[in-house]
């Protein structure tokens, strides 16, 4: 049985998949209107992906604008993601600098979930994900296959390995090639859901071919979707309000 995440009044791994949407500004005044546009949207989670953000590598300027945002997003769970560009992000930084940015960011009180990335250095993980959970704060451990579909083998090997590091989420998103992969994905999530998961997983396929996974989230066991409000963040992500209408279609149905 999944065990749920619950987060300012959000429960993620009981009932519906959570609506989760990403802030991709550059500017900090990007990202303020970005907020204040979320807070009219049905969703249930935010993302910041701080790699989008231009002074990334400024700390305190991280922390300045991580006080503005939670002023005005402070309802909503907040996670906070630097996607390394080998990963499909926008940039790439040193181990030291992804530690640090992830540790302080854990210390100000102003996030609820870090995602670290399953293949970064195995003893940041292990650092986040302590120094993490000291302070509070859940932690995402994540990968992504922008080129292919790994096996349903590999799949559920990844998302094992991130809940034995001790994330509370287990995530993967996977590209496919054809309508096959897509499949993949969904076996190895609901294998991994039946199976092996004591915590809620996120999985999607990307892409046009995988919306599918984005959306069945409750079907197959994956416990978050993520939507896009004006500018998505990975291939595949569909508008709020058509992603909550499908979710709960599926929901009635079930
Ligand atoms: O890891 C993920 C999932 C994602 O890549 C997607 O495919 O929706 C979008 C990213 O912003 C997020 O950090």
């Amino acid at each position: 049985m999944s065990n749920t995440v619950k987060v300012k009044g959000v429960t993620i791994g009981e009932g519906m998949p959570k609506i989760c949407v990403p802030m991709v500004g550059k500017t900090l005044s990007d990202l303020l209107e970005e907020a204040a546009y979320l807070n009219t949207l049905d969703v249930d989670v935010v993302e910041w992906r701080v790699d989008f953000f231009e002074d990334v590598l400024e700390l305190e300027k991280v922390k300045e604008a991580l006080n503005q945002l939670h002023t005005i997003l402070m309802r909503h769970p907040l996670v906070f993601t630097f996607r390394s560009a080998k990963e499909g992000g926008e940039r790439e930084v040193s181990s030291e600098f992804y530690l640090s940015l992830n540790r302080e960011v854990a210390k100000t009180g102003l996030v609820d979930i870090v995602d670290v990335e399953l293949f970064s250095d195995a003893d940041v993980v292990k650092t986040i994900v302590e120094e993490a959970h000291q302070q509070g704060v859940f932690v995402i451990i994540s990968n992504h296959d922008f080129d292919q579909t790994p096996s349903k083998e590999e799949i559920v090997s990844r998302l094992k390995k991130a809940q034995e590091l001790g994330g509370d989420l287990p995530k993967i998103a996977v590209m496919p090639r054809d309508t096959k992969d897509v499949l993949t994905l969904l076996e190895a999530t609901n294998t991994m859901k039946e199976q092996y998961a004591t915590k809620p997983i996120i999985t999607m396929s990307m892409a046009g071919e995988g919306v599918i996974s984005r959306l069945a989230g409750e079907v197959f066991g994956s416990a978050l979707t993520f939507g896009a409000a004006k500018q998505a963040s990975a291939p595949g992500q569909i508008a709020v309000a058509d992603l909550r209408y499908v979710l709960n279609l599926l929901h009635k149905g079930l």
